[in-house]
């Protein structure tokens, strides 16, 4: 499923329009019908449904779903919220369309029984702005929006919920506050961002019949369930331990054993051949206790952090993850450093080693095998040097432009996760919920990545497989046993028992 800007979005439609002929009135009638027969199956023929509807194309898909369910029985009340002069081009064709079938349009300008109306309606539905908005909303459209925000009644948007931008990094808008959008023809970026998703309610994409095959590829797409279900490692039956790849897991501390305990165990039981735990001496008994199948690398320490000579021997390893649980003193930098210089396998760097990466980000480019960042929006900022605030709110450019910079695949965690490659395609995983916001949950992220890579000849394959293995299992664990709120990242390591289960079945 691709994710588009709005100048994207626009190509898109030139691109079918020019290699195609199809008209945009035509894909208005398109846009609308898919609509409406989504709606269908939403609404029952007897609620009132208030139709709000706006002078550009979106508008013109108003016109033709309020047509459409009109002619199906609906109960249906048409609104046009901006003066007739305004509505233009292929929304007026469609308007014309609507009035000579006979049905009533009600206008604003004329009529000013709107807020008798919407008391009434239990359904209202937005075509009023698309992704054509600009700036602060204005006009009756400010005002109407405001109404509709107040009303009980259930809200569903046409597109996008009109005024929020379809684009990433605008943060001051007004807008209607959606339960339900139906997107046209392909998700837009700002449906994916923490400040504008929420603005969406649930959503589902539909279908125009653009010419799939002519349309140039954003880069950017949702990573889906049949994904990873095609390329997810299969065993051969004549494999032994080495065929599934040795990894070596670095850090810990005497004071923070859970975590690099905990992405040892993920990385074991999402099929690792080998692990070794490469963690500072004091550490090892505890570790030991809770990851009986792992091997140890008792590392020099000062105070139960690794401190010492680091130079040991990486070789053998076909992946090594480093920083989890490790402290964010300056005694580690040689660590990652030596990391960073000598590893000649995949190099998954996360957590506290993100902070030691800062001041040598230089080295990355000069790595020849795949370097994989794993940060939260807060460890990207501090690696960055922007506030958290600008990471949130653009995390598809930031990624972007970080990832071809570094030549390093970045994998920026939150609700929709963004994996980007080196190249700056990327993809969102957006399996998971928040029973996964707990400390813990990105230890057991990182040793399913690790597994992954081992067993994988594709690193984003790898690496988007990991996070939805990840996700899937907070869903499968909140549908069968647990919560939200009692979730535990111990529960996702014991989970994935069943979600790998299900998956090669
Ligand atoms: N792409 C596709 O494949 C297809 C796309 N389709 C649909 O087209 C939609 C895009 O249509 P679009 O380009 O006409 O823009 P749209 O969102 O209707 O807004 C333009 C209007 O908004 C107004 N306006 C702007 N800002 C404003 C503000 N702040 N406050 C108030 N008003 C404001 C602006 O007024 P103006 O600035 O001109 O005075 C103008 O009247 C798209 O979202 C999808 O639904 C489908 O039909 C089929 C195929
Ligand atoms: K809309």
């Amino acid at each position: 499923m691709d994710v588009v800007t709005a100048q994207e979005m626009y190509e898109w439609d030139q691109v079918a329009m020019e290699s195609t002929g199809l008209d945009g009135k035509l894909l208005m009638e398109n846009a609308g019908r898919a609509v409406s027969s989504e709606l269908e199956k939403k609404l029952d023929k007897h609620q009132r449904v208030m139709m709000l509807i706006g002078a550009g194309n979106n508008g013109g898909d108003g016109f033709v779903i309020a047509r459409t369910l009109l002619n199906r029985g609906y109960s249906v009340e048409a609104w046009q919220v901006v003066p007739d002069s305004k509505v233009k081009g292929d929304a007026r064709h469609h308007k014309e369309i609507f009035m000579k079938t006979g049905y009533t349009l009600y206008k604003l300008e004329e009529n000013d029984d709107l807020r008798e109306s919407f008391e009434s309606a239990e359904v209202i539905i937005d075509a009023m702005l698309g992704i054509g908005v600009k700036g602060h909303l204005r006009g009756p459209i400010k005002q109407v929006v405001e109404l509709a925000n107040e009303q009980k009644a259930f809200r569903i948007a046409v597109d996008l919920p009109t005024g929020v931008p379809a684009d990433e990094g605008i943060v001051e808008f007004d807008a209607f506050k959606a339960d339900y959008t139906y997107i046209i023809a392909a998700l837009k970026v700002s449906a994916l961002v923490e400040h504008t998703r929420l603005y969406y309610g649930e959503w589902k994409v539909c279908d125009i019949g653009l010419p799939v095959r002519k349309l140039p590829s954003p880069n950017r797409k949702v990573w889906q369930r049949e994904d990873s279900k095609r390329i997810l490692p299969k065993r051969d039956a004549n494999s032994h331990k080495g065929s599934h790849g040795k990894a070596l897991i670095v850090g810990g501390a005497a004071h923070m054993p859970g975590s690099i305990a905990m992405s040892a165990k993920a990385a074991l039981r999402s099929g690792a051949g080998l692990v070794t735990v490469a963690t500072p001496k004091s550490a090892v008994p505890t570790i030991a206790t809770y990851v009986q199948e792992a091997t140890f690398l008792p590392l020099a320490e000062e105070e139960g952090v690794i401190k010492g000579p680091v130079d040991f021997d990486v070789s053998a390893y076909d992946g090594v993850a480093v920083g989890m649980g490790m402290g964010r003193g300056r005694e580690s930098n040689n660590l990652v450093n030596h990391l960073v210089s000598s590893v000649k396998s995949p190099l998954l760097i996360d957590a506290d080693a993100l902070y030691q990466l800062k001041n040598i980000l230089g080295l990355l480019r000069s790595r020849t095998y795949p370097t994989i960042l794993t940060p939260h929006p807060g460890e990207f900022a501090h690696l960055v040097d922007q506030p958290i605030s600008a990471i949130v709110q653009s995390p598809f450019s930031y990624s972007r432009e970080f990832s071809k910079k570094y030549g390093v695949y970045t994998v920026l965690k939150g609700p929709a996760t963004i994996i980007t490659a080196p190249n700056g395609s990327q993809f969102v995983d957006l399996t998971g919920n928040a029973g996964l916001a707990k400390g813990g949950s990105g230890d057991v992220l990182s040793g399913i990545l690790l597994a992954m890579m081992l067993q994988s000849g594709s690193t984003t394959h790898a690496l988007n497989s990991g996070c939805m293995l990840h996700g899937l299992t907070a869903e499968m664990l909140i549908e069968d046993d647990h919560s939200m709120v009692d979730l535990l990242a111990t529960d996702l390591i014991e989970g994935l028992t069943q979600t790998f289960r299900t998956f090669s079945s």
